[in-house]
C-alpha cells in the first residue's frame, strides 16, 4: 500500500481554501497541423479533487492536458490555471505533469532518477538538504522505498509508473495532471494508484486531473470531464451523470451521450440542408 504520511499544512493554508477553480477554461481551440483538434470548449476543473478526463483515444485528452500544462502550440481562447494564464513561468513549480511516454532513465537508480529531476526543480548547493528530503519522501509517497537504489531498467511496469508519479510529486505540486497513468497495469496497481491519487488529493488539498480511456476508472473519480471528438459532452459528478442519462454505469450515460449528440447532429445536417 502507498503512503501520503506527511505533516498536514493547517487548514487555512490549503490550496483547495481557494474557491476559484483550479483550471478554467473558455472557449478553448487548439490547431494541430491541418486538424482543429480541441473546438472551444469552455470547462472548470475545481480544487481539491480528483477530475476525470475521459473519452476515446485521439478525442484530444492528451492535447488538452498539453495546453493545461503549457507546453502546446496554437492554443486560443481563455485558459487560466490555478488564476493564471496557461504556460506562465511561476505555473512551473506548481504543476505536477506525467505523460504517456514518461523518462525514467534506465541507467540510473531510482533514488538518482529523483535526484536529478529534483536538481532541475531546485538547484544549487543551498537546497542539497531540501532536494534529499523531497526525494525520500516523494520515493515513500510512491512506496518503493525497498526499490530506491534498483535500476530503473529493472523496473516492472506498474513500478515505472510509479517513479513517474514520484517525480511529478517532488515539488509538492498543486495541481497534479496525469496522462493515462495506469494504462498497461494490472487491477491490482491500479487500485492501489487510484488510493494512491486519492490520498493526494484529501491529504494534501491537491487538484488532480487525470485521464484515461477505461471508462470504468470514471467512477472513482469525482467530477468527470467525457470528451468527444475535440468537444466536451459532458461536465458533471459520476452520479448526476448516471441520473441525468437513466444509466447504470458511466460507460452507459457516455454511450447515451454520444447517441445524443450524433442524432443533434445529424438533425442540424438537415435543416441546413
Ligand atoms: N502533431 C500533430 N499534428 C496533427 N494532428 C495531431 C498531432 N498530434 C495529434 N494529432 C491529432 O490530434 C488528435 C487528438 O490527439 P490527442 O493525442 O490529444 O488524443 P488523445 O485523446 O489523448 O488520444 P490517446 O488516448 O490515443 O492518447 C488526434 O486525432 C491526433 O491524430
Amino acid at each position: 500500500m502507498m503512503n501520503i504520511h506527511r505533516d498536514s499544512p493547517p487548514t487555512e493554508t490549503l490550496p483547495n481554501m481557494d474557491k476559484s477553480p483550479a483550471v478554467r477554461a473558455e472557449d478553448l481551440t487548439v490547431v494541430r497541423g491541418p486538424r482543429t483538434v480541441l473546438r472551444g470548449i469552455d470547462f472548470t476543473v475545481p480544487r481539491g479533487q480528483i477530475t476525470g478526463l475521459l473519452g476515446p483515444s485521439g478525442c484530444g485528452k492528451s492535447t488538452l492536458m498539453r495546453s493545461i500544462v503549457g507546453t502546446q502550440a496554437k492554443v486560443t481562447g481563455t485558459l487560466d490555471v490555478l488564476g493564471r494564464p496557461a504556460g506562465h513561468p511561476k505555473l512551473r513549480t506548481l504543476i505536477g505533469y506525467v505523460t504517456q511516454a514518461p523518462s525514467v532513465y534506465d541507467d540510473l537508480t531510482i533514488r538518482q532518477n529523483l535526484e536529478y529531476f529534483a536538481a532541475i526543480l531546485a538547484p544549487g548547493h543551498a537546497a542539497a538538504d531540501q532536494r534529499h528530503e523531497n526525494v525520500t519522501r516523494a520515493i515513500d509517497d510512491v512506496d518503493l522505498t525497498s526499490h530506491a537504489d534498483s535500476l530503473a531498467g529493472n523496473l516492472s511496469g506498474g513500478q515505472r509508473s510509479r517513479v513517474s508519479l514520484a517525480v511529478a510529486l517532488l515539488g509538492t505540486p498543486e495541481l497534479l495532471v496525469l496522462d493515462e497513468p495506469t494504462v498497461g497495469l494490472d487491477p491490482v496497481l491500479r487500485r492501489d494508484l487510484w488510493d494512491l491519487f486519492h490520498n493526494i488529493a484529501a491529504q494534501r488539498g491537491a487538484t488532480l486531473l487525470i485521464s484515461s480511456h477505461v471508462m470504468d476508472e470514471a467512477e472513482r473519480c469525482h467530477r468527470l470531464l467525457l470528451m468527444r471528438e475535440g468537444r466536451i459532452l459532458a461536465d458533471d459528478t459520476p452520479d448526476a451523470l448516471r441520473t441525468r442519462t437513466d444509466s447504470e454505469t458511466v460507460e452507459a450515460a457516455f454511450l447515451h451521450l454520444v447517441d445524443e449528440a450524433v442524432a443533434a447532429a445529424a438533425r442540424e445536417k438537415e435543416t441546413t440542408r
